[in-house]
Order: structure tokens, then sequence, then C-alpha cells
């Protein structure tokens, strides 16, 4: 669905060259949530922009809903919906009014139904005619989010869809892009918010001017140290040790008297297996609890690898 192949962007200003994205290659499957995550300046926006025909890439090729970059980019703008930073609503045009005059520049076919759907999803019907200038944030951004979809696109490109709402609002919008998952659509997300992307996405890429890593949440959360597992037992003995360290899953043993410390592929996967296996060994198990890395603790950790890297280039 989405596809680049090595996209780069430098922009020169005032005779001063800067590379913002280095050589992006990923690839994005239909149906798939896409988590973008990166610091501030590390090449985002400007990627979205590339793909969303905005701005024309210095170097690479890219595919979005199957059209090449540069020579289809009208297609692919009736492919795509974008949320972006700033919503850029007419403040004194009512709610339906804005819906009615982007849908209108999308050519939307039967507007007022369109309108209806969205600003019902979103919770926005009952405030349809009040205009747009005394809605909270989280109203234009849930606004800006039905703007997005006016005319069905198979493709989103939101950046933060949830930064600055209020919980309840974030519950709102996060459920209403699982329901769009549902759909079918992809969707590509760049964010802050670890948490979210960890909730929602299917798979998170981090960018630092390069693409750094990209994985699934639990794949990045392992790809730095594993998954540790405590099991709490009455007495450890020899024949449980040896048929922990027999498991294919087990990584890495840490024992204490009552206690062992386990690297576990993936546990959620292999704990049922695990605890089988401890107890066919004669293990009483008081206790079993799961360590994760959280997904903030592997991002600062590749983003300092990345870091000493490019020191060391
Ligand atoms: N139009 C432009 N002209 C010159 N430099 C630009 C332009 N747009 C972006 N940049 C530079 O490119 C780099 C990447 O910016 P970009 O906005 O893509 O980052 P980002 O990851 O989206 O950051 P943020 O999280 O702060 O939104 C930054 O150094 C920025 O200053």
């Amino acid at each position: 669905m989405i596809h680049a192949e090595g996209l780069s962007k430098q922009f020169i200003t005032k005779g001063q060259s800067r590379l913002a994205v280095d050589s992006l290659t990923l690839h994005i499957e239909q149906g798939e949530v896409f988590g973008f995550l990166g610091p501030n300046g590390a090449g985002k926006t400007t990627t979205v922009r590339m793909l969303c025909t905005l701005i024309a890439p210095s170097a690479g090729q890219g595919w979005v809903a199957g059209y090449p970059l540069g020579s289809q980019n009208e297609r692919i703008r009736s492919s795509i919906g974008i949320l972006t930073e700033t919503p850029g609503l007419y403040a004194k045009l009512s709610a339906v009014e804005n819906l009615t005059f982007f849908a209108r520049l999308y050519g939307v076919q039967e507007v007022s139904k369109q309108i209806e759907k969205y600003l019902s999803l979103l919770g926005l019907w009952e405030k349809r005619q009040q205009p747009v200038g005394s809605f909270s944030k989280g109203m234009r951004q849930k606004l800006a989010i039905a703007r997005a979809l006016l005319h069905e696109p198979p493709i989103l490109f939101l950046d933060e869809p949830t930064g600055g709402l209020d919980p309840e609002s974030v519950k709102v919008v996060r459920q209403f892009i699982q329901q769009l998952r549902g759909e079918g659509r992809t969707i590509f997300i760049c964010t802050h918010n670890l948490d979210e992307a960890d909730r929602l996405c299917d798979r998170i890429g981090i960018l630092q001017q390069r693409l750094i890593r990209i994985d699934t949440p639990a794949g990045l959360r392992q790809s730095l140290y594993g998954n540790s597992v405590t099991v709490r037992l009455a007495s450890v003995t020899d024949k449980i040790l040896a048929q922990v360290r027999s498991l294919p899953f087990i990584h890495a043993v840490q024992q204490a008297e009552q206690s062992l410390t386990l690297q576990v592929e993936d546990p959620p996967q292999n704990n049922p297996e695990l605890i089988r296996a401890l107890v066919t060994a004669g293990a009483d198990i008081q206790f079993v609890e799961e360590h994760q890395q959280s997904l903030e603790t592997v991002y600062f950790n590749l983003l300092a690898q990345a870091r000493e890297g490019s020191r060391e280039d």
C-alpha cells in the first residue's frame, strides 16, 4: 500500500543544505496501522509530506496505493486522507459548512450523507451548526479527522491524532482508528506518544533522519534485552534447572535460592509451556511475574545507539 525505496529529502535554505530524510526504505501493508516515531526534527513530517505528494523527494522512489510518486500524484491524492498538525479549518464557518467546502474540493459524492456519517461517528453531530471558532481543540481535531475521511480514502496519514486531547477524546479517537483499521484501511500515524504507538500500531518505525528500526511493538521490546520472567518457587532443584535449560525459548537463566529469572523469547506465547515444564519437574510455583521492557526504554536506547553510531561514522 505504501512503499518507499531510498526516499530522501534535502532542504537548501540560505545556501545551507540539510538532509532531513536519508534513504528511507519501508513497506506498509494494506490494513496495517503503522506508527512513525522519532524526536523533533527527525524527518517524520517531511516523510509524510513526500508520501502525500506535498513535496517532491530529492532522491529515491515511492508508491502510495500502488501509484508512483511524481507521475501519478493526482491519483495518490484521491487515495489518501491527511490530518496535519494544524487542522486548517475555517473558524467562522460551522462544522457542516467546513466539511461541505472540503467535500466539494475533493469531489465527494453524496456530500450530506458523508458529512452526517462522520460527524455522527466522531460525536459532533449535535454541534454541526456551531462555528468552528467556538470549538475546543479536541472538537477541532475530530472535525479535521472527519474531513480527512469524507472521500473514503483507503490510506490515512495522521499527524499526532490525539495530541492535546483530553482522555475521553483520546479514547474516542483511538477507538475510531481501530474501527478504520477494521475496515481494512491503512493508517500511518506520526506520534510522540509511545504508549499510543504501543497500543494502536501493528508496527513501529523509529526515525532519526534514517530509519533506525522497524518492528512490531513486541519485537522492539525484545530487540534490546529480551523479555524476563521471574518465577518464585518453594525451592530450586537441579531437576528444575535442567528442565528449564532444555526449553528452546529460554535464552538465559538467573538463579536465586527461591526464584528463577528467565529470559523468555515471547512470554505470552511461551509462559504456559514454561509453567507446564516447571510443574513436570516438580516445582511448587508461588508467583510468576513478567518483566517487559517499556517501549520508552527501548526507544531511548535505540536513539542513543543511533547517535553513538553516527558519531563513529
Ligand atoms: N521547508 C523546509 N525548509 C527547510 N528545512 C526544513 C523544511 N521542513 C523541514 N525542515 C527541516 O527538516 C528537518 C526535519 O523536519 P520534520 O518537520 O520533518 O521533523 P519531524 O520529525 O516531523 O519533527 P516534529 O516531531 O518536531 O514535528 C528539521 O531539521 C527541519 O528544520
